[in-house]
């Protein structure tokens, strides 16, 4: 068989799926192959006589025009990569393989588009590091931050809204909203919530850009003109369903959002949902190990820690704080006569009462069945503990439930540091104590 000779014909290089590219040693293109239309957007007569370096993205400038110095000192380069910026302002990845011709004094170059294996690789990375962001934020709060973070290493993100269902009150609550701009209008933000709210309720994404508003509803194309002029919304769905919506936005000039966007954003939305919900369950765990169901109160755990804590502070700053131990007198006679039902809404409305009469940095804890411990932090003075007792006392005097007036008596005792103990056993052990006697004083009263 003989093996028939082939001369390439002119052209023949613009059959090629890569693009050929020269340019001289000021950078500037002499040659483009047609590849380049589909590769850079630009048609190759467009291209020939600018600068190479004026499409590159800004943030690999540096890189390029150091990488082509050694590519014209001799080093042939087979494997460089950098992003460049297509006519529509999009991102480019590109693997270039390029040497230095010196006897005609120009750059050789070929560009093979690597844009999808750079993303393929970015959301990699992205869902990795979500799943990491969830070990390491310590509540969702701290989570949003990270998590937009890492959108911001998949597309440009400069705003992010993210809305979550709170079934307790039916409706939905903003937790993270960096909204991108300067500063935000009420409209704005209306507008934002509006947006979420629409995107959540029909689980479906929504991609507003510059143009085609008008194809939409007046009052979505009214919100969309609030907002910025690239957004991008996604149901947030996990097993449970749609748990609410993510928004992304960008101001500035850079390209909108494409379908393509959409697509990605849909897939990384899923694992952010996934993300926001085992956060969510850590911290339901978390706050049920630390809280009475009954009341919502702290624990005793709690109350041990603020309590360490608490005698810590006290002792550096060599100043007092009181315990208040609170029992219900005759409690068990509520539950008898009116149920075990009523029983309950009372302890409620005991802790409600308590509560009301602390400050902040206070703490009352449910320690047993009707027992509760009220710790006094800040600067506590001789006689405050005396007097939230005597509030305790007033507030708990008649509750009405159920059409029920009812009469509750708590015994109060009373520790403080460093007069009745120096370590919280020691406390709680004396204000245990002077509640029994102050229970005992009451019955032989009675
Ligand atoms: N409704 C209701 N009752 C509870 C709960 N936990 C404990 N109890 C009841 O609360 C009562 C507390 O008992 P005690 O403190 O010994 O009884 P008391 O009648 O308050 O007696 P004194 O404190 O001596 O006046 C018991 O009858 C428990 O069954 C609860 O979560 N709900």
């Amino acid at each position: 068989m003989t093996i028939r000779a082939f001369t390439p014909p002119p052209g023949f290089v613009d059959l090629l799926l890569d693009a050929v590219c020269v340019v001289d040693s000021d950078g500037r293109f002499l040659f483009a192959s047609a590849a380049c239309e589909r590769i850079f957007g630009y048609r190759p007569d467009e291209m020939v006589g600018t600068l190479m370096i004026d499409m590159v993205a800004p943030e690999d400038r540096g890189r390029t025009l150091e990488a082509a110095r050694q590519i014209m000192g001799g080093d042939a380069k087979p494997g460089f990569e950098n992003c460049y910026l297509r006519k529509d302002g999009s991102r480019v990845h590109i693997l270039w393989s390029a040497r230095w011709s010196a006897p005609d004094q120009v750059r050789i170059a070929v560009a093979h588009d690597i844009t999808e294996r750079k993303r393929a690789e970015a959301v990699q990375k992205a869902l990795y590091a979500i799943s990491e962001a969830v070990h390491t934020a310590g509540d969702l709060s701290a989570l949003f931050p990270h998590i937009h973070r890492i959108i911001n290493t998949l597309l440009p993100a400069t705003g992010l809204t993210i809305a979550l269902f709170d079934p307790a009150c039916q409706q939905l609550d903003f937790p993270y909203h960096a909204h991108g701009a300067d500063d935000e209008s009420a409209r704005a933000a209306a507008a934002h919530h509006a947006l979420c709210e629409y995107v959540s309720k029909t689980g479906e994404p929504l991609l507003l850009r510059r143009t085609g508003t008008e194809r939409l509803p007046d009052w979505l194309s009214d919100a969309a003109a609030q907002v910025a002029p690239c957004w991008l919304g996604l149901p947030l769905v996990s097993g449970k369903g749609v748990i609410g919506a993510l928004a992304v936005m960008e101001m500035a000039d850079s390209p909108c959002y494409s379908e393509r966007d959409q697509e990605l954003m849909q897939f990384v939305s899923a694992q952010i949902a996934t993300a926001i919900e085992r956060k969510q369950l850590d911290s339901e765990l978390r706050h049920m190990a630390q809280h009475d169901a009954l009341t919502g109160l702290p624990n005793r755990t709690v109350l041990h820690d603020r309590l360490n804590t608490s005698l810590a502070h006290a002792r550096r700053n060599n100043r007092g704080i009181s315990l208040l131990y609170i029992d219900l007198d005759r409690f068990k006679s509520i539950n008898d006569l009116h149920g075990h039902e009523t029983g309950d809404k009372l302890l409620k409305e005991v802790a409600r009462r308590i509560n009301g009469c602390l400050r902040d940095a206070d703490t009352v804890a449910r320690v047993g069945g009707d027992e509760f411990v009220v710790l006094l932090d800040g600067d506590c003075e001789q006689g405050d503990a005396e007097r939230v007792a005597e509030k305790i006392r007033a507030e708990c005097a008649g509750i009405r439930i159920r059409d029920l007036d009812l009469v509750i008596t708590p015994s109060i005792g009373i520790a403080v540091y460093p007069d009745n103990g120096e370590n919280a056993q020691q406390l709680l052990r004396y204000a245990d104590d002077a509640m029994y006697r102050m229970k005992k004083k009451g019955r032989d009263g009675r």
